[in-house]
């Protein structure tokens, strides 16, 4: 038993419009201050690629890697911190950029994690939004599309590492 590529859910074409869509409301909500994007890696860096570059204004990037999901297609429910970031956000206005926000426990902990250091503000930005998955309480600041209850690969997002490639959104089937 395995999975394959099922339907499109959300084409390239949407995708760029969102993008472009939510860059604006973040550079409105800020206006010209200086903003630091924490990019959770591996899923969010095609997403956080495209919103870096139609940001206008100061904006610092850094990385962290996160993983619970392996390659199964339910939370491992513990998140593993693999790379932490390394400039300093103490004091300034921090955006944790993630592909997609399911159980919500990945988030959940890196946000505890961040809040120790202290920046001024701190939001969520997510490109996709499953909420009837929740495990524990979470809301994004921005958030592209909320999708329903489904497995969902491309646009950096995996199933056991593969179709981070694909250039849109799409179910997957068992097969
Ligand atoms: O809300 P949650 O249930 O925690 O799920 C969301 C997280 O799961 C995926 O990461 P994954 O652990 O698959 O690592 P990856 O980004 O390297 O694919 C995704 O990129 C999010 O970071
Ligand atoms: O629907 C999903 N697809 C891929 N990775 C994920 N991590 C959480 N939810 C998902
Ligand atoms: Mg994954």
């Amino acid at each position: 038993m395995g999975y394959e590529m099922d339907n499109i859910l959300i084409t390239e074409n949407q995708l760029m419009q969102k993008v472009k869509e939510i860059g604006t409301q973040i550079r409105q909500d800020f206006q010209d201050e200086p903003l630091v994007f924490i990019i959770v890696l591996k899923g969010a860096f095609v997403f956080a690629a495209d919103l870096i570059r139609v940001l206008n204004g100061k904006v610092m990037i850094d990385f962290v890697v996160a993983s619970s999901y392996g390659n199964q297609t339910v939370t491992t429910g513990k998140v593993r911190l693999l790379k932490d970031i390394d400039v300093n956000i103490t004091g300034k206005n921090v955006v944790l950029v993630e592909d997609i926000i399911d159980s919500g426990l990945t988030l959940s902990f890196l946000k505890e994690h961040f809040q120790l250091h202290k920046p001024k503000s701190m939001k969520i930005c997510t490109l996709l939004d499953k909420p009837e998955r929740r495990k524990v309480d979470l809301k994004a600041d921005y958030v592209g599309f909320v999708i329903p209850d489904k497995f969902i690969i491309g646009y950096g997002i995996d199933y056991a590492e593969m179709y981070r490639n694909l250039p849109y959104i799409a179910t997957i089937k068992e097969v």
